[in-house]
């Protein structure tokens, strides 16, 4: 068995990206942010209160015959950016891309901090890291993927993730047709719940790569490419208009220049990031001044790949063989 779901940018800067998710019965569909950086599966619901709930689509537990409560469990999550949610937690089946998980963990959000209330495009994350990495106590559960890998074709999905157009997640097989070179596999490092692994090295406007170990995660609920600061600098030292907008909080740049590509190794290949892929967008409705797409990871304590970087690539979450596949698109 496989599945196949389509994924869409939220907005004009690819911030985030949107699939449906099918949860109850009857099903009630949900617009959720899928997120290979997290474990937990959770929704904006009828729990939710009502002021923070406003303008998001709601799962709502007793209007569907197939929910079960999972009694004495509760879920409290604060991600990178420090944004958090908490609540408790029921059992439904949950279908994505046309595959079912019967009894999949559903945590319905009884309490949601600001970024997520006023990101009303979304109505919660489908995590997609390492069961390790769930949140819920005191019987931490699986994600869906991790219920479903047992029955898929293979034990693996694919995300193509696509700069203003529909991309997909494909969940037991791979699409070669949507990569256009070789797919490079190396190690994936699920020790933190994150799918961890180490890029060779780095290169900017289509230069020879400079070997140095880049260790980070392939995380598709992060916008950016975040990584140390000698390679952003490196990049924008490449940018003659860069500079360091403390407001913004990152590099910016005028609109109207040409930014270089950057190119990073992996299992053997080389991923090359567009230069428009890395102009993210103007910092304000019409501002001549845009955001770089690569910023720097130093006061995180952590590399991460975000959708930035995996815009450029196929990217594979090999989970049978612990590994992650890049491909060129
Ligand atoms: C506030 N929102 C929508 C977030 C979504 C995802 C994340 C995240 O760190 N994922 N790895 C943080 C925040």
């Amino acid at each position: 068995q496989t599945g196949s779901a389509n994924t869409n940018p939220s907005d004009s800067a690819d911030d985030e990206y949107i699939t449906s998710v099918s949860i109850g019965t009857p099903a009630q569909v949900l617009p959720l942010d899928f997120d290979t950086g997290s474990s937990d599966l959770w929704v904006f619901s009828s729990e939710t209160p009502k002021s923070s709930a406003s303008g998001h689509t709601l799962y709502s537990p007793s209007k569907s015959s197939t929910a079960k409560k999972l009694s004495g469990s509760t879920w409290s999550i604060e991600y990178g950016d420090k944004s958090s949610s908490s609540g408790d937690v029921y059992t439904d089946v949950v279908t994505i891309g046309g595959f079912s998980v019967k009894t999949q963990a559903v945590e319905s959000a009884t309490k949601v901090s600001t970024q997520f209330v006023q990101d009303t495009v979304i109505s919660g994350l489908v995590g997609l890291g390492f069961d390790v990495g769930n949140q819920v106590s005191p019987r931490p559960q699986k994600t869906w993927f991790s219920n479903a890998a047992n029955s898929l074709a293979e034990p693996l999905f694919t995300a193509d993730l696509r700069h203003q157009e529909t991309g997909s997640y494909n969940f037991g097989f791979i699409d070669t047709s949507l990569a256009k070179g070789t797919i490079g596999y190396t190690p994936a490092d699920g020790s933190e719940g994150y799918w961890g692994f180490t890029a060779t090295g780095y290169s900017v406007g289509g230069a020879k790569l400079n070997r140095n170990s880049i260790t980070g995660i392939a995380d598709t609920g992060t916008t950016l490419l975040l990584l140390p600061d000698n390679i952003v600098d490196a990049y924008y030292n490449n940018v003659e208009s860069a500079q360091y907008d403390d407001s913004q909080e990152g590099v910016v740049f005028d609109c109207s220049e040409d930014l270089p590509s950057f190119s990073f190794g992996v299992g053997g290949q080389t991923i090359t990031i567009s230069g428009d892929l890395l102009n993210l967008t103007p910092i304000e409705e019409g501002s001549s001044t845009c955001f770089g797409g690569l910023q720097s990871s130093a006061d995180i304590g952590i590399n991460i790949f975000g959708d930035v970087a995996l815009k450029a690539a196929l990217v594979v979450f090999d989970l049978g063989n612990e590994r992650l596949g890049w491909a060129q698109k």
